[in-house]
Parts: C-alpha cells; sequence; structure tokens
C-alpha cells in the first residue's frame, strides 16, 4: 500500500525524537544490543528490521525505559526514558501485547482514558468499532487478532508523539493489517507522530516508512532514509566469470553489498561509485530487495579478514549450477 510518507521534522534545534548514543544491553555475558547509534528525528515513520534474536525488541525495550542499559545512553524527546515527560510522550506496543483478560473492551479503553491526560477516545473507539469488536467482550475471550486491535486502540488513544510498535501486525488478518496500517499513517501524517515500527513483512514496509534501521547481531547494520536507499543503491544481473574470491573484476571498483551466483547467472546489489560496465543488466531495486540483502550479509567489519577463515554468509563454495552462492563483499 502507498501512503505518504511524512517528513514534519520539528524546527531545527528540536530534540530528536529518540536518540541513542553507543547503546547497549548485555545479558549475563551475551549482548543482546552494542554500540548503538541512532538519531531519529521526530515526525519520521521508521522501520527496524533484523532476524529473530537481532536485538529489536531489546532497543525499543530500553527507549521505553523497561530495561536499563550496559553502556551508552538513549533519550526520549531529550529526556531519559523513565521521567514523566518521557513516560507521557511515548507509548510502546509490545510484541506480547498485554491487557488485562479479566476487563471487558469497554473497561480497557476506560482505563486508558483515565490513565492518560491526552486520551483521543474517538480514535480509540473507532478502531474497535471497525473490526466488529463487542464492548462488553472480555479480553480474554478474544482472539489474538482482535487483542491487537484493543492494543491499538490504548496506544493510538494515548495520542503519543513517539509510537513504538514492535510486529504490531503480526497476528492480524490481511484485511484487518492494512486497514490499522492505514490508520497508523494517518494519524501519523495528521499529528505528525514518530513511529519506530519493528516487523518482518519487508514487503509491506515499502511506501509506508520513510526511514529504515537494520539490526544484525545485537548491532546497527544499517539506517538511513529510504529515499537515499533506493537512490544510492543498484542491482545489476550479469553472465561475467567469477575470480576465485567472488568479485567479477568489472564490479571490483564498486561497493559490493551483496553478490549470488545462479549457475552462469550473476546478481549483485551494488553502492555504484561511477558508472556500471554497461554489459550488465542494470535497474533500481526496490526496498525488500536492498532489506533482504544486508539481513543475509553481516556488515564487512564484521567479517573474518581474507585468509583468516571462511566468509561468514552462507557462501556455498563449488556451485556452478541449480544451487545459488552468496557472497558478501
Ligand atoms: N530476558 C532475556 N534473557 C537473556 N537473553 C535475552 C533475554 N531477552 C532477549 N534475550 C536475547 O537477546 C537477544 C536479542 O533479543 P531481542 O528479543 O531483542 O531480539 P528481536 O530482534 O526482537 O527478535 P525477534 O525478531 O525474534 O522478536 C537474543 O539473543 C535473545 O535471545
Amino acid at each position: 500500500m502507498n501512503h505518504p510518507a511524512p517528513k514534519q521534522d520539528r524546527p531545527t534545534g528540536a530534540a530528536p525524537a529518540l536518540e541513542a548514543v553507543g547503546l547497549g544491553l548485555q545479558y549475563r555475558r551475551r549482548w543482546a544490543l552494542r554500540d548503538c547509534d541512532l538519531r531519529l528525528p521526530s515526525g519520521r515513520v521508521c522501520a527496524l528490521v533484523g532476524p529473530n534474536g537481532a536485538g529489536k525488541s531489546t532497543l525499543m525495550a530500553l527507549a521505553a525505559g523497561l530495561l536499563a542499559p550496559t553502556e551508552g545512553s538513549v533519550t526520549v524527546f531529550g529526556s531519559g526514558p523513565r521521567e514523566a515527560g518521557s513516560l507521557r510522550r511515548m507509548a510502546y506496543l509490545r510484541q506480547d501485547k498485554p491487557l488485562y483478560p479479566r476487563f471487558t473492551v469497554a473497561e480497557t479503553l476506560r482505563a486508558g482514558r483515565e490513565l492518560n491526560p491526552g486520551w483521543d477516545q474517538a480514535i480509540a473507539e473507532r478502531i474497535v468499532r471497525l473490526g466488529d469488536l463487542p464492548l462488553d467482550a472480555k479480553v480474554g475471550t478474544l482472539t489474538a487478532g482482535q487483542r491487537t486491535r484493543v492494543a491499538f486502540a490504548l496506544v493510538l488513544g494515548k495520542r503519543p508523539d513517539l509510537l513504538m510498535l514492535d510486529e504490531p501486525l503480526a497476528d492480524v488478518d490481511p484485511v484487518a493489517r492494512q486497514e490499522l496500517t492505514g490508520i497508523l499513517m494517518a494519524e501519523a501524517a495528521e499529528h505528525g507522530t514518530t513511529i519506530l515500527i519493528s516487523s518482518h513483512v519487508l514487503a509491506e514496509l515499502d511506501g509506508v516508512c520513510d526511514h529504515v534501521t537494520v539490526l544484525r547481531n545485537g548491532r546497527i547494520r544499517l539506517s538511513s532514509d529510504v529515499e537515499d536507499l533506493l537512490d544510492d543503491h543498484r542491482l545489476v544481473v550479469g553472465a561475467a566469470a567469477v575470480d576465485s574470491d567472488g568479485a567479477p573484476p568489472e564490479l571490483a571498483h564498486h561497493e559490493i553489498v551483496e553478490l549470488r551466483r545462479t549457475g552462469r547467472q550473476t546478481t549483485a546489489l551494488l553502492k555504484p561509485s561511477g558508472a556500471i560496465d554497461p554489459r550488465w543488466d542494470t535497474s533500481r531495486p526496490n526496498l525488500e530487495d536492498i532489506l533482504i540483502a544486508y539481513l543475509r550479509t553481516p556488515d564487512p567489519q564484521d567479517r573474518p579478514a581474507a585468509g583468516a577463515g571462511a566468509q561468514t554468509t552462507g557462501r556455498a563454495t563449488g556451485s556452478t549450477s541449480g544451487r545459488e552462492e552468496v557472497t558478501a563483499r
């Protein structure tokens, strides 16, 4: 679906909606998030993408003040996430969408109204009504998708300036998905709400978000405006021979994000520097093409130095036909 992406940055000098500096969180000996630098200006719709266990929920929980950082800092509109002003201005919809099962839908909305000074009953009721949810139904009797709708009504009813949604639509049917995404985007455009949304459904992010951050193994792999990403990358397809390192010499002067071989065909996602050899069929990738390539390949800094061991990107050696060989550069 295509919605105009809101781009209403606050006046210069205003604190970003969310800022992380060297942010990290360690569980026992394992880092769930490390060296995270992120600046999300207000009014943006930012997708947070990454494989399972990449650290997306950890980042949101830190920004919501539910976890304390092991190192670094995170602020919301310039203040610590646990400060009263920040708590008032943000809403966080956790993946498990905690609600009181014994409350009815109406009682849940009433609690939202009583707890939140800026409560917008109209939008909350609209979301519930569109799902045909009986107001007197107990939340515990609702399906997972219906509970998601109630949780959506609560976070949008709060009218936050920063809305963080952790895989919010995973259990919602496709029609409701489109409808709730539409409401979300309309609300963001109308009120300048900053949205941070994590999702595994990459195709649905195109046309919805204007900024994207990719996390991999607890580190930021990529964080960029969508328009810049689309302008800066090219997909090339050719039949050129591949040298022993996997990089065709004609492409060697470009930054190769990912190189894939299927039989005699080589496909690469590039950040070109200069003209691309005309023997290669060149096209503009869509957002999903770009995100998949970054998700599949580790950051060059995280890869072992040449000769220090095999590349770590699932590269299948000796593949010449049928099988696909993937090489990160
Ligand atoms: N309470 C916990 N105790 C120990 N380790 C944890 C805990 N919560 C998360 N982790 C670990 O931290 C890492 C990041 O987890 P996180 O939930 O942030 O990932 P995610 O990107 O949200 O994953 P998913 O897409 O599966 O929801 C994972 O390795 C996870 O196993």
